[in-house]
């Protein structure tokens, strides 16, 4: 069996005199989905963070590759890519020129590449229009497009789904579903309904009143 990418033990984190979560431990291994679940404010964006090495505000330990992350803390943040909930793309740039900047310092890809990578999330005719003139959706994609063009083992994913219409669900499950077979570890959240053959689960937070 592989050997855990990303190792969190025991992990615990208080916001405002709540306990979020205590006495958590979870492993990312090569070709796996987990799935953070849980009711709004239970945790979840806080725990992707923390995992993503964007939030020191815990206690407990993580590890990169068995080894203590801060110490190794260049080169987890070489190996994972996080998107956050928010698509995070800037609104005067071009989707092109968004993606390029997303794309600066990390692996060398060619304008081409990135052109194609657009196409693939739908934005063909759009590369080239301001961010601000996209829908919440088409904004949203943007960031996506870093999926067809990222090689880091792990992906840490808050929300992906917000925004997206059916088909483009679709499309984004089974890109997942292949980064998976090929051997990435991938995290997500989502409240949509998602459910793969062999996704771990880690559920957050113990009270449901739901209200409205
Ligand atoms: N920067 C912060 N400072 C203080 N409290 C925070 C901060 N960020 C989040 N919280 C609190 O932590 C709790 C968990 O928030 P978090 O965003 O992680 O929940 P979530 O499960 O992702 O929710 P949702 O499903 O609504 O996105 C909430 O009660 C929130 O108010």
């Amino acid at each position: 069996m592989s050997e855990p990418l990303l190792q969190a033990v025991n992990l615990q984190c208080e916001r405002d005199d709540r306990i979020l979560f205590r006495d958590l431990s979870v492993s990312i291994l090569p070709g796996t989905l987990t799935r953070v679940e849980g009711p709004n404010g239970s945790g979840k964006t806080t725990l992707l963070r923390i995992l993503a090495g964007l939030n020191d505000s815990y206690s407990g330990d993580m590890l990169w590759r068995g080894r203590p992350r801060h110490t190794y803390r260049e080169e987890f943040l070489r190996n994972m890519l996080y998107l956050g909930h928010r698509p995070g793309i800037k609104p005067l740039l071009t989707p092109m020129e968004n993606l390029r900047t997303l794309m600066a310092g990390r692996r060398y890809v060619t304008d081409k590449v990135l052109w194609q990578a657009l196409e693939g999330t739908g934005l063909g005719g759009f590369q080239n229009v301001p961010s601000r003139n996209l829908s919440a959706g088409q904004q949203r994609r943007v960031a996506l497009a870093r999926l067809l063009v990222a090689d880091e083992p792990l992906w840490i994913l808050d929300e992906i789904f917000t925004a997206i219409d059916i088909h483009g669900v679709a499309a984004l499950e089974r890109l997942l579903v292949e980064r998976v077979a090929s051997g990435g570890a991938i995290v997500v959240t989502t409240h949509h309904d998602f459910n793969l053959p062999s996704m771990h689960r880690v559920t957050l937070g113990g009270r449901h009143d739901h209200g409205l």
